[in-house]
């Protein structure tokens, strides 16, 4: 069996009187796609910054690649895409991809193949002299896809990764996100979009108010009806006193 590259054991986390995780399981194996779908405010980015160190929990365990976070994670091992895209603004896209690959380790003689291969594959060719403070929110979310793939991480965490691409960049992303899993990197990824989840994932997590309330089957026919009744019968469970 596959390695966990990313593992939540009971993990909670609150702001204020907000309960955006509770209690929450979850694995990430090496060289699956892990989509996680929710409606707004269902925890989806607070659980991603959970595994990524860039919130503590306030009870729970979060592992990646073998490690607790909080203690000596390999980050260079991680490539992300949280919030908005990040991307140094003065900086040309070909100078932001440069940097990228060398804070997550990239050795220095390969960093030009590496960044070649990324403009290539994002198609950024054209945009590779442009300081990215001038891109279109597409292209900078391109960027900055290809800043959090270009190290060839063995965890990909990407936060509704498609929301300013156009076609083109869906298509990209979905490839792009294909062949990590195939080249046996783990990626959890969410979503609004059930359509293109189906696409890539091999598993479907649904996050509602802050817990996992089951996985879906992402071949079967129906997604969206199976989402919401998983959804709706969560609600149910929870008015009833099943789950507190
Ligand atoms: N820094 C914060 N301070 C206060 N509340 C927060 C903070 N971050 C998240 N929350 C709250 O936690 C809950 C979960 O938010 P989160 O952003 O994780 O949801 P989401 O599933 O990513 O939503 P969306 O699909 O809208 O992006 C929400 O009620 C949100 O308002």
């Amino acid at each position: 069996m596959a390695e966990d590259v990313a593992r939540c054991e009971a993990v909670s986390k609150g702001f204020g009187d907000v309960a955006a995780v509770r209690e929450l399981d979850l694995h990430v194996a090496a060289g699956e796609v892990l989509a996680l779908v929710g409606l707004n405010g269902a925890g989806k980015t607070t659980l991603m910054r959970l595994v990524l160190g860039m919130v503590r929990p306030d009870a729970g365990r979060v592992e990646v690649l073998g490690r607790p976070v909080g203690s000596r994670v390999h980050w260079a091992g991680v490539g992300h895409m949280v919030d908005t895209p990040f991307a140094y603004p003065e900086l040309t896209v070909l100078e932001n991809l440069r940097a990228a690959a060398l804070l997550h380790g990239v050795p220095v003689r390969d960093v030009p193949a590496v960044v070649q291969e990324v403009l290539g594959q994002l198609q950024l060719e054209a945009y590779a002299g442009r300081r990215a403070g001038t891109l279109s929110l597409g292209n900078r979310q391109r960027v900055g896809l290809g800043s959090a793939l270009a190290h060839r991480p063995r965890l990909l965490v990407l936060d509704e990764p498609t929301n300013a691409l156009d076609p083109a960049g869906v298509v990209l992303l979905r490839d792009l996100v294909v062949n990590a899993a195939g080249g046996g990197a783990g990626v959890l990824v969410s979503s609004h979009h059930l359509d293109e989840v189906a696409r890539i994932a091999d598993r479907v997590a649904v996050i509602h108010a802050g817990r996992i309330v089951g996985e879906l089957d992402p071949h079967r026919a129906e997604l969206e009806q199976a989402f919401f009744a998983m959804v709706y019968q969560a609600d149910l469970d929870s008015r009833s006193g099943r789950v507190t």
